[in-house]
């Protein structure tokens, strides 16, 4: 038997035990396979001296490769019509199933498991307590179970990033504003009627077609573009509209100008538990999917358990296989701090930005905040060293000339893991942007969560898989961290070439667009 627990944390109030009739939904991870060979052919596919280089896998090829065994799949849909489950779907490449069973059902599959009703400011959750127990013979068939712990963040205030107007004349940036400062044209705008790029939103972050149409009407005057989405998957809630979800939609349409664009909205209470699940599946599921996706959602590594991001991890080979591009933000958080014990800190890493099969985007800010000037680090970019995943082949000689040359002014070693995935990859500007929502313009909201939709839009324009010299490189300033008295509130400081706040700097896009044509395969 396996033991699985978790620790309700004290903002959520119990309020009794699950009725024996009340539904769940949960998540069962199947175990795939060859899921090295998945690894060796995703590098080859991303390797411009590869004759595999650009030669995708289609979602029938992947389902191939990775599909999980007889023996797997019969042990596990055998375990759960014995409990008598049977309402369940699968995915194509059949590694996912999702059950509905009663809160009674799934105490008896789960031994150990006891569901209870939580409250929190209004919101209603049911999750097991006590840790819960999978046999032997079918915990080697599963990476993991999801629904059952993991619980929705605290709401944060959300004006807790916005800086106060302190009556300086700031225009802020806008769309046109990033279209100057990375050398896009009027005429660097998408042609391809098959060309598709989307964002994904969670956490009931809805955005608004109305708001868009006001920020295109507003902001869109000097380049061609759209002013609707194309295709929400997924339900798109009622009510007023999220800040993230409105800023993706309409940074990545300014970047990615006149290019389909398509929200994956993953709503609702289930999927604040496992947030990435319900998405990834459904990426999984679709034959025909956009090329770039922007997620600007994270979490702390060390609040999610290892089988989960390493299963989660999986997916991204599976996306990144297919030639599909997913850019997460780094985080708003510098370096993080997770204080252990009593004058013992080191930083944290967020997950999925410490994948390595997916591109980090860190933040910046110009040096002249009323010029369009060059960009220094912005202090709150997220970056460092994941301590789940190890360092890829692909950064190991850029990561070492960072960690030597920049020896006197590197945080102690203790605080971070050298051997881990390095990030970010690369950065933009996350300060002090223009937003619409609920039809108002707002000024000064910041963060990578802006970033990251306006680098995926100029990956759109191009469409490409590799970065050569077509960036502006980042060489100032440092990123917060642990308050403490050894690091004294600094994580690690931008330097030329590749730093774990900036990556390799921000896009100047003629040059990459030269860069990534240059590394294009024959067709
Ligand atoms: C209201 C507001 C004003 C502003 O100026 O900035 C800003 C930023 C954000 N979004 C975020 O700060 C982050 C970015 C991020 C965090 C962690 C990892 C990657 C990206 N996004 C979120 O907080 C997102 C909505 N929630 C999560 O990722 C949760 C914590 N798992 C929001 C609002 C404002
Ligand atoms: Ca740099």
């Amino acid at each position: 038997m396996h033991l699985l627990g978790l620790v309700i944390s004290k903002d959520w109030t119990h309020v009794g035990r699950a009725d024996a009739s009340d539904e769940l939904k949960l998540t069962f991870a199947l175990k795939q396979q060859n899921i090295h060979l998945l690894e060796e052919r995703l590098r080859l596919v991303s390797d411009p001296d590869s004759a595999h280089y650009g030669k995708y896998l289609s979602l029938e090829e992947v389902a191939s490769l990775v599909r999980p065994s007889e023996l797997t799949q019969k042990t596990v849909h055998s375990w759960l019509q014995h409990h008598g489950i049977s309402s369940c779907h699968t995915v194509h490449t059949q590694d996912f199933l999702q059950c509905t069973m009663t809160a009674e059902i799934a105490e008896k599959l789960l031994p150990g498991s006891r569901f209870h009703h939580y409250v929190r400011d209004g919101q209603s959750i049911v999750r097991s307590s006590g840790p819960y127990a999978v046999s032997d013979n079918v915990h080697q068939h599963l990476d993991f179970v999801g629904g059952l712990h993991r619980l929705p963040p605290t709401k944060k205030d959300g004006n807790r990033k916005q800086q106060k107007f302190k009556g300086e004349v700031h225009l802020g940036v806008t769309p046109a504003i990033l279209r100057e400062r990375y050398n896009l044209t009027a005429a660097d705008v998408g042609s391809d009627q098959d060309n598709r790029q989307a964002v994904a939103q969670f956490l009931e972050q809805y955005y608004h077609p109305a708001d868009l149409a006001e920020f295109m009407s507003i902001f869109g005057r000097t380049f061609k573009h759209l002013s609707e989405v194309d295709q929400v998957i997924g339900t798109q809630g009622e009510g007023k509209a999220g800040i993230e979800a409105s800023l993706d939609v309409e940074y990545i349409m300014s970047t990615g100008a006149n290019i389909s664009t398509w929200v994956f909205s993953n709503s609702g209470r289930h999927e604040s538990q496992e947030p990435f699940l319900q998405w990834i599946l459904l990426l999984s599921n679709m034959s025909d999917l956009p090329r770039v996706h922007t997620i600007s959602y994270g979490d702390d590594e060390d609040s999610l358990s290892t089988a989960y991001m390493m299963r989660i991890n999986t997916e991204f080979m599976k996306a990144g296989v297919r030639g599909i591009s997913l850019l997460f933000a780094s985080g708003d958080n510098g370096a993080g701090c997770r204080h252990m014990g009593k004058d013992q800190n080191t930083f944290r890493p967020s997950f999925p930005a410490s994948s390595p099969y997916v591109t980090t985007v860190g933040g910046t800010s110009f040096k002249n905040p009323f010029k369009v000037s060059y960009e220094v680090t912005d202090y709150i970019s997220g970056g460092g060293f994941s301590n789940v995943f190890k360092m890829p082949d692909y950064q190991a000689s850029a990561v070492e000339a960072y960690l030597k040359t920049g020896t006197s002014a590197l945080p102690p070693a203790s605080y971070f893991n050298t051997s881990g995935r390095a990030y970010p990859d690369m950065a933009a500007l996350s300060k002090n942007y223009w937003v619409v929502m609920d039809r108002v313009p707002i000024p000064w909201v910041s963060g990578t969560s802006a970033s990251t939709p306006v680098v995926g839009g100029m990956l759109s324009l191009i469409n490409g898989q590799r970065f050569g010299q077509g960036l502006f490189d980042v060489t100032e300033g440092c990123q917060q961290a642990c308050l403490d008295e050894q690091v004294q509130g600094k994580g690690f400081c931008s330097a030329p070439s590749w730093d774990p706040v900036t990556g390799w700097g921000t896009p100047n896009y003629p040059a990459l667009l030269q860069a990534l044509l240059n590394e294009r395969p024959e067709l």
